[in-house]
């Protein structure tokens, strides 16, 4: 990919693992409901949140104020693994739950500068396969992969200083999904 890096690998969590976190993490996660603020006006984030880490790895969003949960024994095995996989230290991690087709997440780049310059963003995907788009910020160029059950998604290099990326909503009947981003911020 042109301007950026990102790496899909399908299958890195067997049925078993990916099916077994699925029903743990929905059940088990603080999920919240958040709203943002655009010109005054409040609006539903149309998904869920939640976000764990290490205690001094805080980081604010279009107002939101993520201060981390501290990591459940799940999510730091699963860090450590990923950790290992892509070559970075988390130290903190975005879950997102999306409900149903209606469930989305518009165009964005992580790119708060907490992140750095060039983050490794690590994305683990569960349940319901959603389709992911990345457009290039100036240029012609488009890209869309199936984020399926188990599967893991590296972005790196200057992806988000020069893509954008979003779930966009379906449609059709969807299951729930739950996503994991994988973060390190600077502290
Ligand atoms: O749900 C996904 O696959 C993407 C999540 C995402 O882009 C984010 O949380 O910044
Ligand atoms: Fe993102």
């Amino acid at each position: 990919m042109s301007d950026g890096n990102v790496e899909y690998q399908s299958d890195f969590l067997n049925d078993e693992e990916a099916n077994y976190l699925l029903d743990f993490l929905y059940t088990h996660i603080k999920w919240r409901s958040d709203k943002i603020k655009f010109f005054g006006k409040e609006y539903n984030i149309p998904r869920m949140q939640a976000w764990y880490g290490d205690e001094n790895a805080f980081y604010s969003y279009s107002n939101i104020d993520l201060k981390p949960l501290p990591w459940t024994a799940e999510l730091l095995k699963l860090r450590d693994r990923i950790s290992k996989v892509s070559g970075e230290d988390f130290n903190s991690v975005l879950l997102n739950l999306y409900r149903d087709g209606q469930d989305s997440n518009g165009w964005h780049s992580d790119d708060e500068k907490e992140l750095g310059p060039k983050p490794i963003i690590a994305s683990l995907s569960l349940g319901q396969e959603r389709v992911f788009h990345l457009k290039h910020k100036s240029k012609p160029l488009k890209e869309s992969i199936k984020l399926g059950h188990g599967s893991l998604l590296i972005m790196k290099d200057e992806t988000q200083k020069y893509w954008k990326h979003q779930i966009p909503k379906s449609s059709k009947t969807m299951k729930p999904r739950i996503n994991l981003t994988f973060r390190r911020i600077f502290t």
